[in-house]
């Protein structure tokens, strides 16, 4: 898959294109359902699949006080829209200027002269321009002068994945309700939408060494990036990747301010204890995937207390994770 930033000319190697638009955070289940469904069309017809996104969350623009928690990062949106296939990934800055282009002027700028759409495929309630003036219609009116197609899909609802007793069923899957499961914590529904492990990246920190030390259960440590949805406090089975590899490890998570030690507050952490490794993840860059919930952060009396838990909450995540 090839990035085109802002890219301004046809799309390389084709000469129309078969495309989606979105913000695209997360690549749920019904955003898999509109990529899928463009990337089959182009390998019947030939031609290249293009999902164009933002380079941000266009709240984070509009009115940054509202930006959601993201789901993805830039670089982890791009690996899972290469998976599913596409051809290229047209990444549009949205900054002020992006934010007050009328409706008809993107689909100029972007869709007719950017991609040279042949098919649009979006989801039916996808608005789009300035003060989100531009719909379905709208996109479908410009492409019967311009020759291109508009397909809108009916949205998934959360009962073909969750099922017809799921207190969501009737809602369309979306960032926005995957977002809440992360934070509620609610990973087995959250997994179950995304069709993978919600998961965080950043580089490995130094702590105050007494996981290593007092504790014997070292920690990899990483600050919780300000614009990711992070689950609630608590303790999670989960899996740490390197980034420069491939393999994952076993992991008992703990997401909190250790309440143990700083009883009124310190700074809220991921921690990793990797389960039967002993190398060094410092200034690593790693993927940290939660599974399953286990516990709640709890400000125990004494080291001795929450190492004895400690050591219960690894055999919790062997036990459940070495079984699935
Ligand atoms: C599996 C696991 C569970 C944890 N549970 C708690 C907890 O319930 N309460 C708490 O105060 N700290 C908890 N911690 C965090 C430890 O307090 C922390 O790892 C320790 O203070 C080491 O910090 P350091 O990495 O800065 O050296 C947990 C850590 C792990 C790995
Ligand atoms: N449940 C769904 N089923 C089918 N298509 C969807 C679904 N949700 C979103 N889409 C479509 O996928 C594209 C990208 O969606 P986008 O990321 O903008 O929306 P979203 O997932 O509803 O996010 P948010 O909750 O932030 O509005 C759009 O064309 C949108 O209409």
């Amino acid at each position: 898959m090839q990035v085109l930033h802002d890219y301004h000319g046809p799309i390389p190697g084709s000469d129309r294109s078969i495309m989606t638009i979105g913000t695209y955070d997360g690549i749920h289940h019904g955003h898999r359902r509109i990529i899928s469904e463009v990337v089959s069309r182009c390998h019947d017809s030939g031609l290249s699949s293009v999902v164009v996104s933002f380079d941000r969350h266009p709240l984070s623009v509009l009115r940054p006080e509202a930006a959601p928690l993201m789901l993805t990062g830039a670089q982890q949106k791009a690996e899972l829209i290469q998976a599913l296939g596409v051809d290229y990934l047209y990444l549009l800055t949205f900054d002020q200027r992006r934010s007050l282009q009328s409706a008809r002027d993107f689909v100029y700028d972007v869709v007719v002269n950017g991609v040279r759409a042949k098919e649009v495929h979006v989801g039916s309630n996808f608005r789009f321009g300035h003060q989100r003036q531009g719909d379905v219609e709208f996109l479908a009116e410009v492409g019967t002068l311009e020759d291109f197609e508009v397909y809108a899909a009916g949205l998934s609802k959360v009962s073909e994945v969750l099922g017809e007793n799921h207190r969501d069923a009737d809602k369309a899957i979306s960032s926005t309700l995957v977002r809440k499961m992360v934070t509620a914590a609610e990973l087995q529904d959250a997994s179950a939408l995304l069709h993978r492990f919600h998961s965080v990246r950043g580089v490995v920190v130094g702590g105050d060494q007494r996981g290593s030390g007092e504790l014997g259960f070292p920690t990899a440590n990483l600050e919780i990036p300000a614009n990711m949805a992070v689950p609630l406090d608590g303790v999670y089975a989960g899996t740490l990747r390197p980034l420069s590899g491939q393999r994952s490890h076993l992991a008992a998570i703990s997401i909190g301010t250790r309440p143990t030690f700083y009883p009124s507050g310190g700074p809220r952490l991921i921690e990793s204890f990797v389960l039967d490794y002993n190398g060094n993840l410092y200034g690593e860059e790693v993927e940290v995937a939660f599974v399953e919930f286990l516990r709640p952060q709890i400000a125990y009396e004494s080291s001795d207390e929450l190492i004895a838990q400690i050591h219960l909450d690894v055999a919790a995540v062997r036990d459940k994770l070495t079984l699935q």
